[in-house]
């Protein structure tokens, strides 16, 4: 690719360009009946998470990354294409289920007196019943559905979670189809971005597109180096997924990858993603959640490289640290355990994301305050840690490497 618009080959390379969602009026629409369907555990205060989340932002900038904001993005393409505006809307209520219909041309119609800033806020948002008045006499929009909910098109309240909708992968992108309805739509903002946004438009290889049924999301798509990848097989991420992108990958000229990781962790909401027990913080240092392996510290990962004739090899492999070293040729490594491997420790401090770091450049991190044994341990073993306040934002079940999507980082 020339003149690329991305460049992540590394977790650790020092952060250059980061994409962030601040949290907006989608998490006002958070309900108790609703909040499980939108994968939250409660409902933030908005004000107080807006307030972190920038605080978030600003430790970013202090410390020399550009940061973008993905609705100011969308808001860019809607300005300056008002047929793409057109053609993403008639998408995203396909997607909701309204491709046609009585209540796809109330929408269509309301939402077309909107400015482009206030229409991206109300996508993210959501549509309540009662905010059109029309009369809905289309069988197709009422049978089938959920009468009691009152929105016609949800909330999208994990966009703040930028990390998940897509993936970048060294001059490319993985652009996902995501596991659960309620974040589906979340990267249809990416794909009009990456096709659209002055900025990005044929300058990101696409390895993997939304396009696909099977399901892939970033917080469980690490860049170990340029040329391995690591991947969770996870409640987010399916084994079809990873093979397909490892398959893409290989053959693709334009990608340098040769190796990927596939590493089972347990299916639950804690820990959806690899991310949320398992990240990259240095050349040789990495933080894992003991959760992940069995008792004898045991787990099941699975080396891919590339076989004959667009074929996929497979090696079985059960230490993670061990895993590590072959892959990424390391004499040594130190496995950072999450609040230092107590048992009662750890998993208070993983449930609020004690293990989910963010590298901004090796050896240094940026996580969350509320998990100060986790930060002490990561201090004794040498990492310079940036911590930032975390009341509210952890409410959604993700940290610091889950609100972020490295856009560029320096090579290593
Ligand atoms: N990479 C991550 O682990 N992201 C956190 C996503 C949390 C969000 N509530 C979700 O369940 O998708």
């Amino acid at each position: 690719m020339k003149d690329p618009a991305v460049n992540v080959n590394s977790e650790i390379g020092r952060l250059k360009t980061v994409l962030l969602k601040r949290p907006g009026e989608e998490i006002e629409n958070i309900t108790p009946d609703t909040m499980e369907r939108l994968l939250f555990d409660d409902i933030p205060y908005l004000k107080i998470a807006q307030e972190e989340h920038d605080a978030f932002a600003n430790t970013l900038r202090d410390n020399g990354a550009e940061v973008l904001y993905i609705d100011d993005l969308a808001v860019d393409v809607f300005k300056d294409n008002p047929q793409v505006k057109t053609e993403f809307l008639q998408r995203f209520f396909e997607e909701a289920g309204y491709g046609i219909g009585t209540t796809h041309d109330a929408l269509k119609d309301y939402l077309t007196t909107f400015s482009e800033r206030d229409l991206v806020t109300k996508l993210y948002a959501g549509v309540r019943r009662n905010e059109i008045e029309f009369c809905n006499d289309s069988l197709h929009d009422l049978a089938g559905r959920d009468a009691a909910n009152p929105f016609l098109l949800d909330p999208l309240p994990n966009a703040y979670f930028t990390r998940d909708p897509q993936a970048s992968i060294g001059n490319g992108m993985t652009i996902n189809h995501m596991t659960f309805k309620a974040r589906r739509p979340e990267s249809l903002f990416t794909e009009y971005i990456m096709k659209y946004h002055t900025r990005f438009a044929g300058k990101v290889d696409i390895w993997r597109d939304r396009n696909h049924d099977t399901r892939i999301e970033g917080g469980d798509e690490l860049v170990l180096n340029d040329h391995v990848l690591a991947i969770g097989v996870s409640e987010r991420t399916s084994s079809k997924s990873i093979e397909g992108l490892a398959k893409e990958l290989f053959s693709n000229p334009d990608a340098k990858f040769d190796t990927v990781v596939a590493v089972e962790i347990p299916h639950n909401h804690a820990m959806m993603h690899l991310d949320t027990v398992f990240t990259m913080i240095n050349y040789d240092q990495f933080t894992v959640f003991p959760g992940i392996m069995s008792a004898e510290g045991k787990m099941n990962i699975y080396i891919m490289t590339p076989g004959d004739n667009g074929t996929v090899k497979l090696a079985h492999r059960t230490d993670l640290a061990a895993t590590l070293k072959e892959v990424l040729g390391l004499p040594e490594l130190d496995l950072i355990l999450t609040g230092n491997g107590d048992d009662i420790v750890a998993p208070r401090e993983q449930w609020n994301d004690g293990s989910n770091t963010l590298a901004i450049a090796p050896g240094e991190v940026v996580t969350y305050n509320r998990n100060y044994i986790s930060n002490q341990i990561l201090r004794e073993h040498g990492i310079r840690v940036h911590e930032v306040i975390s009341s509210e934002l952890s409410r959604g079940r993700g940290g610091p490497r889950c609100m972020s999507q490295p856009i560029w980082r320096e090579d290593i």
